[in-house]
């Protein structure tokens, strides 16, 4: 099979209340058999969040023996919390043919590109600053002393867009998941 045609591993990044999650759950409506990675992190659930669902809801000595023994492909700190994707569902899916999907911060998107060459980082962003501002604030999760604090980290991410591959601009919700589905050769 020729390089360019393998199902290649993508990340999905972008700014706080960009519409990530929002794009993700869209694609698999349309599209259920796109595999997403499920991520371990010590933060507590969310109510109606599922362990194994949304994520893997470990300890903090859990999450020290996934790094020790090596089972993370890459992992970081965000907002007090450690997150990392565990490697052997990855490369499994990757063995499989399948392509697979990642939805991790910068950090963990700056690691998968060292260690994954050939892995593709797709960009999330906003039509504008303001607009970011309005989808943050009217999602109504957080107080506005944690919107402060993931507009500040906003602008970092912002600032790193071009460490990435290809950048989308969350405009509509469908356009954006046909483009991220074209872009991972599922349709
Ligand atoms: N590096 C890394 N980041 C992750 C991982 N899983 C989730 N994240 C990111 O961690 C950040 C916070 O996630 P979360 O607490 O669920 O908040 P929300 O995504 O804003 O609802 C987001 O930017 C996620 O993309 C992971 O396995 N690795
Ligand atoms: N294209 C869009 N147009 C308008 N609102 C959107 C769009 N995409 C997402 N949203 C809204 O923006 C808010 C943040 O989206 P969310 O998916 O939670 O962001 P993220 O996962 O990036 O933090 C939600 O209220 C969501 O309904």
């Amino acid at each position: 099979m020729a390089a360019e045609v393998r199902p290649r591993l993508t990340v999905l990044s972008g700014p706080s209340g960009v519409g990530k999650s929002t794009v993700v759950a869209h694609m698999r409506k349309v599209h259920p058999e796109v595999w997403l990675s499920v991520s371990a992190t010590t933060r507590k659930p969310r109510p109606g969040e599922k362990h194994g669902v949304q994520y893997f809801f470990v300890s903090d000595d859990e999450f020290d023996k996934l790094v020790a023994n090596g089972e993370l492909l890459e992992w970081a700190e965000f907002a007090g919390n450690r997150y990392g994707t565990p490697r052997r569902a990855v490369l499994d899916r990757l063995e499989a043919g399948e392509p697979v999907l990642l939805e991790i911060d910068l950090q963990g998107a700056r690691q998968v590109k060292e260690s994954m060459k050939d892995s593709q980082l797709v960009f999330l962003a906003p039509p504008s600053w303001d607009e970011l501002v309005r989808r943050l604030t009217g999602r109504g999760t957080e107080s506005p002393e944690v919107i402060e604090r993931r507009l500040e980290a906003a602008k970092v991410e912002l600032a790193a867009e071009t460490e990435f591959d290809t950048t989308l601009v969350n405009t509509s919700v469908e356009d954006v998941a046909r483009e991220l589905l074209a872009l991972m050769r599922v349709v």
